[in-house]
């Protein structure tokens, strides 16, 4: 008997030195000998994906970057296979239209979960290529003047609803919300066909409700997509109803697709160009599903984003408020004059948008690539096959090595004022560049540019003291955890 304990207490321990010496002997390797040990990075980022996963489901990555060049320079090793460039020339060697192959995008963060659906965001190049092309029709000039109706008809919404909540400036509206409810009806109507009814119910819909969710539930799943035995454990945990609930949403979706391919009338929304390829290409529902909603999540959320960071901004440098007022009250003699081409025009409108992309990114993150087989130049530097690297924009935007002052609103810098000429202009990609940069920049520009017009033509507005702290109390789960904007919105006289 006391041999046999004996023997199992040795086998305990024979399992548990194992486990610490093979730990111990992946550090080393990771530190000393991988082909990435040459450069710089925190000793527990350099041994382990663990200590990036930490900053990830902390919410704090995007903020930490930025501590990490200024400590370790313009590339860091952020895990073993990792590295995060702050120069901007990375911007072309990364995304950029390259002469060998295209770096990939990496499926442990576009694809976490092994069996998830592709579409325009996470397909590989030769599938990309397909849809981006189809795609691309519903976001052309001529698309785009003749979605002008639809988009127009949510801001008049919009501006009515604001008016009835605001009850002349007594009462505080959160327009984070509002500004969502109304990016998400118009591209609910542009990629299904049908609003998602916010603006009216003044609530968000389910569907959208769950894109939230999913942003940070996600940060959990690409931090386990490291760990396969981790991955398995959160699998088998999901509750029934969690996913329940989820293919509920998509049956709803599925619904709204097939009322939207059963009209036949031409429609100048996202959807159209997918559905006349639906035959010769073989698109299943299902493909068009996830594409439509692909839309939903990249076109509402992010445009959104911008709006309330611009808002914020704006309401806390006063100066500049009174500046972008007078030139959108100056420039029409009546609302109805505010339209596609004459918002397209004014400049210090456009300052303010790209002050507050610059400011408040709404992909914050970095957005990570595999270096392809042969390896690749990075920066001057070489990175060897199958690393990751990539850009993280809000550590980039806010490196004072880039921009002027950059934790300062400062709309003048992108009007050639002569102070801000040191800035390097061409470290600044909110929408990407490249193959994979984004479709729906015109689109975003023009919604923001006429939302936050009309907003201004309509209101004067004074930030709710409770919202004073709004922009630097957040984190970032993927996207910006963005809690309530509370704004005064007195109708102008
Ligand atoms: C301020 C607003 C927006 C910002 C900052 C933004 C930013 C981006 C970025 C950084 C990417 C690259 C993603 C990646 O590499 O994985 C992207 C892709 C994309 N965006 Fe946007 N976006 C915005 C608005 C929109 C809108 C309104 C739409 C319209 C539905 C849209 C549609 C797309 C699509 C379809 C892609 C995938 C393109 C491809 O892979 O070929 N985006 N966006």
């Amino acid at each position: 008997m006391a041999l046999l304990s004996l023997s199992l207490g040795s086998g305990i321990l024979l399992v548990f030195v194992s486990i610490i010496l093979y730990f111990v002997s992946y550090a080393v390797y990771n530190l000393y000998f991988h082909p990435l040990a040459r450069f710089p990075g925190p000793v527990v980022m350099r041994a382990t994906r663990a200590g990036a996963c930490y900053r990830v489901m902390r919410g704090t990555m995007p903020f930490d970057m930025l501590e990490l060049h200024k400590k370790y320079g313009n590339v860091v090793r952020v895990a073993p296979d990792e590295l995060a460039f702050a120069d901007p020339q990375a911007w072309k060697d990364i995304m950029g239209h390259r002469n060998g192959p295209e770096m990939e995008k990496w499926d442990k963060f576009y694809r976490p979960v092994e069996d998830m659906p592709t579409d325009i965001v996470n397909a590989k190049r030769e599938e990309h290529g397909l849809l981006r092309r189809t795609m691309a029709h519903g976001f052309s000039d001529r698309s785009m003047r003749e979605q002008q109706p639809i988009i127009t008809g949510y801001i008049d919404l919009l501006i009515k609803r604001l008016d009835e909540n605001g009850k002349a400036g007594t009462t505080p509206v959160d327009l984070a919300a509002w500004y969502n409810f109304t990016t998400f009806d118009v591209i609910g109507d542009l990629a299904f066909g049908e609003s998602f009814n916010c603006l009216d119910n003044s609530d968000y819909d389910p569907w959208v409700k769950a894109i939230f969710q999913v942003a940070r539930v996600g940060t959990i799943f690409q931090s386990c997509a490291h760990y396969p035995f981790l991955m398995r454990l959160l699998l088998s945990l999901a509750p029934k109803k969690l996913i329940d609930e989820r293919q509920e949403l998509m049956e709803k979706t599925k619904v709204k697709l097939r009322r939207r391919m059963e009209s036949t009338k031409e429609r100048p929304d996202l959807v159209e160009g997918l559905l006349k390829k639906r035959d010769e290409w073989g698109l299943t529902l299902d493909k068009l599903q996830t594409n439509s909603s692909i839309l939903i999540i990249g076109g509402s959320e992010t445009t959104a984003t911008l709006l309330s960071g611009v808002t914020f901004l704006l309401l806390t440098h006063p100066a500049a408020m009174e500046k972008l007022t007078a030139e959108i009250r100056s420039s029409f003699k009546s609302e109805d004059e505010i339209n596609f081409s004459s918002v397209s025009v004014l400049p210090y409108l456009l300052a303010c948008l790209d002050e507050a992309l610059r400011m408040y990114p709404p992909v914050p993150t970095g957005l990570p690539r595999v270096v392809p087989k042969g390896g690749a130049t990075v920066c001057r530097e070489f990175v060897p096959e199958t690393s990751i690297v990539a850009v993280h924009q809000w550590a980039m935007y806010h490196n004072d090595k880039h921009f002027k002052d950059p934790f300062a609103f400062h709309p003048e810098r992108w009007l050639n004022d002569p102070l801000f000429a040191g800035d390097h202009k061409e470290a600044f990609q909110p929408f990407h560049l490249g193959p994979r940069n984004c479709l729906g920049k015109n689109l975003a520009y023009i919604e923001m540019r006429l939302i936050l017009a009309r907003v201004l033509w309509n209101f004067d507005m004074q930030i709710a003291e409770d919202s004073l702290d709004w922009m630097s109390k957040q984190r970032i789960y993927n996207l910006w955890e963005k809690g309530p904007l509370n704004v005064y919105l007195t109708p102008r006289r």
